[in-house]
């Protein structure tokens, strides 16, 4: 690559700057006029756009231009807030610099190209990029320095070298790393492009082949990973990941909603979010059920009753089959019909495919017979009514009837098979009124895993390119099934804290986990900077964990800057009001987060206060404070966290410890605790 000569960094460029103002004047012209380029490449976009529909032959390459100048538009977006560019990368002359000696780069969240295609900044994900994460006094990777810059807003406003060439090296001391963690959160997540840190930018980077498990205490940057990794993915094999997809599955509509904004601000606008109760929606919950029954269907064995089940439809045939076709009638004998069975069972197809390869398979059998006695081949529309003839119909419904998921299940809900479960879980499961029909059964939410992994016996579901699983320790075993079935052909990336898991089957153990998900040798590896919860506070939730019995690797927090407090209160409501209104002299967002059943309570007194506030998933609200049920509020942060009666958070739940180790972690500046209840006895010793 060749750069224009104005950055080219000739020898002297590597010696310290001379005058900071007028290096900052120079960074602010190259991003005024990278922003102007970026301009001109949408204006180029845009009118490609327009003139689409002339160019394109047919309505169908029309339409597939149009979408895809209409992402090249959107793509192009340039959000006046977020800096263009947030470093520049020096390459020195020693060897390791390979073709880039001397040259100079500004990294940034897309390629900025100048009229005649030369770049002016370079899209973060390019291989070149790579250094600015990962190059260290001990290996500089070729670089003599890097800089990175300070914004405010849009502004650039400061710069910080790292002299990687003499040995300097700023790592997590850099200020504007401390500015970026320490800025106060308002709306949506934010991408974090400009600061990945080494050990989160391997995970990044991996190969597209490579499934691999985060497993990191809270705000260690695990989403973060994840939502950059899938950007990486899409920029490097664009073309198949297009085609075959990109999904980010998250615990909750709250927390999606939180996330949503990050890819789309890093230019990518194509990926799936759902939780797994939308992936697996076949049928609206209707009926609630109890949650030992629910931990029942969501346990792997429930995988083995429903294979079996679907099994035992398929029969042996018990007599030749006869097709009358015209004067002739085909014959074939119940050994071949047997043989055909048995062979098609050992391919172990989808339970459709296999009905659909059995008749094929008999079909086949007629044609030779009638090539044999008639010297030419059929047609297709004999091929056709030879598959439908009655004969062939009746012996397929006798020997591999067609089934709905939902028959199967309800068959199994009706009459638990033994073998698998014991009788008491078999009598749990047992649906104690029959619906009179399918169609008015009234499913629950655990009854959705069943029906998808039914439907995933049946037929083959379609597999996405890559899929990321955020707040993975809460993955039934039933619904990894479901994630798997959807990334056969695909990389995971999964993510998750051991100690976070507060669903009644939480993982213990990833390997677990990533033997249903069908990726039993991915790696698990530690993330272990926290950029969130301040030292203080960290040291505070960490009491719980000896409780939490789950293995964990510690984390060291970033921050030192930290504000703890812990009342006990006699008026709830008046604390929790004086506690939102002080944290609202301060900048930033304000959760208030307390148990389910005490949410309503709470938003009135706020509002009878005259303070207003926001749900979880109004993430655009102008609104600076939020109440938050304890049980949606994983994943999520804000500046200023209230947590109300804890005691009441533990004790709403089973895993209530876990519960309240996410709610004191969502905190980024500052946790106030107020309870008129003793504290949990984990947290005062
Ligand atoms: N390298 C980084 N530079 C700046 N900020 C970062 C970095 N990594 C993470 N963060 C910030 O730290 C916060 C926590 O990150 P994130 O939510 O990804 O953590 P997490 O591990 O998923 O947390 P949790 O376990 O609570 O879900 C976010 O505000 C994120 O933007």
């Amino acid at each position: 690559m060749t750069l224009p000569a104005d950055h080219v960094v000739n020898t002297d460029a590597t010696e310290p700057a001379t005058d900071l103002e007028t290096d900052l004047g120079a960074e602010r012209t190259h991003l005024t006029a990278s922003r102007a380029a970026l301009g001109r490449m949408r204006e180029r976009a845009e009118s490609l756009f327009s003139a689409g529909g002339n160019v394109a032959g047919d309505s169908y390459t029309a339409e597939t231009l149009g979408r895809t100048l209409a992402r090249r538009v959107a793509e192009l977006a340039d959000d006046p807030d977020t800096p263009l560019f947030f470093g520049r990368l020096d390459f020195g002359r020693s060897a390791e610099a390979e073709d880039h000696a001397g040259h100079r780069y500004h990294v940034g969240r897309r390629h900025v190209t100048d009229d005649v295609g030369e770049p002016m900044v370079l899209d973060w994900r390019a291989p070149v990029s790579r250094a600015f994460y990962r190059a260290s006094a001990r290996d500089p990777q070729g670089i003599a320095v890097r800089r990175r810059f300070g914004f405010n807003g849009g502004l650039l406003t400061s710069f910080e070298d790292e002299h990687l060439d003499r040995g300097e090296e700023l790592g997590t001391a850099s200020r504007i790393l401390t500015a970026e963690i320490e800025r106060p959160r308002v709306g949506p997540m934010r991408d974090i492009v400009a600061t990945i840190q080494p050990e989160q930018d391997e995970l990044v980077r991996a190969d597209l082949e490579t499934s691999i498990c985060v497993q990191g205490a809270p705000g260690t940057g695990k989403t973060a990973v994840g939502l950059h990794r899938a950007a990486f993915l899409l920029y490097l094999h664009r073309e198949r990941l297009r085609r075959s997809g990109v999904l980010v599955v998250g615990p909750n509509r709250a927390f999606l909603s939180y996330i949503s904004a990050v890819l789309p601000a890093l230019g990518e606008i194509e990926v799936e979010q759902a939780t797994v109760d939308d992936l697996i929606a076949r049928a609206p919950v209707r009926a609630q059920e109890d949650p030992a029954v629910a931990v029942i269907k969501h346990d792997a064995r429930m995988a083995t009753v429903l294979a079996a089940a679907l099994n035992a439809h398929i029969g042996a045939p018990e007599e030749p089959m006869t097709v009358p076709d015209g004067s002739y009638r085909w014959r074939i004998g119940v050994e071949v019909l047997r043989r055909i069975i048995d062979d098609v069972r050992q391919e172990h197809l989808p339970y459709a495919t296999a009905r659909e390869r059995v008749r094929a398979r008999v079909v086949s059998l007629l044609q030779r017979q009638s090539e044999a006695r008639r010297g030419d081949s059929p047609g297709d529309a004999w091929l056709r009514r030879m598959g439908k003839a009655k004969p062939v119909t009746e012996f397929l419904d006798s020997v591999w009837p067609a089934l709905t998921p939902e028959a199967l299940v309800a068959e199994i809900l009706t009459e638990p098979p033994a073998g698998v479960l014991t009788d008491d879980e078999r009598e749990l499961i047992r649906w104690s009124t029959q619906p009179r029909s399918l169609k008015s059964a009234k499913w629950t939410a655990a009854d959705l895993v069943l029906l998808d992994e039914a439907a995933g016996l049946i037929e083959r579901a379609a597999s996405f390119g890559h899929v990321v699983v955020d707040e993975a320790q809460d993955l039934s075993a039933m619904q990894a099934r479901a994630i798997a079935r959807r990334s056969e052909h695909g990389s995971i990336t999964l993510l998750g804290d051991l100690a976070q898991g507060t669903a009644p089957w939480a993982a213990v153990d990833w390997r677990e986990t990533l033997r249903h998900l069908g990726k039993p040798d991915a790696a698990v590896v530690p993330l272990t900077i926290g950029f969130r919860v301040p030292a203080a506070v960290v040291a505070f939730a960490n009491r719980l964990l000896p409780a939490l019995a789950v293995d964990v690797p510690p984390a060291r927090s970033l921050r030192n800057d930290g504000w703890l407090t812990i009342d006990e209160v006699t008026d709830l409501d008046a604390a929790t009001v004086a506690q939102v209104r002080a944290a609202l002299a301060h900048d930033g967002s304000v959760g208030v987060i307390a148990a389910d059943t005490a949410v309503e309570s709470i938003r009135a007194a706020l509002a009878a206060a005259g303070i207003q506030s926001a749900t979880a998933d109004d993430v655009e609200s102008a609104e600076r404070v939020t109440v938050v049920p304890a049980s949606v509020v994983k994943g999520l942060e804000y500046d200023h966290v209230v947590v109300v009666e804890p005691a009441a958070i533990v004790a709403a739940e089973p895993r209530g410890l876990h519960r309240l180790y996410v709610v004191l972690t969502r905190a980024v500046s500052r946790l106030a605790v107020l309870h008129t209840l003793p504290l949990p006895a984990p947290l005062t010793s």
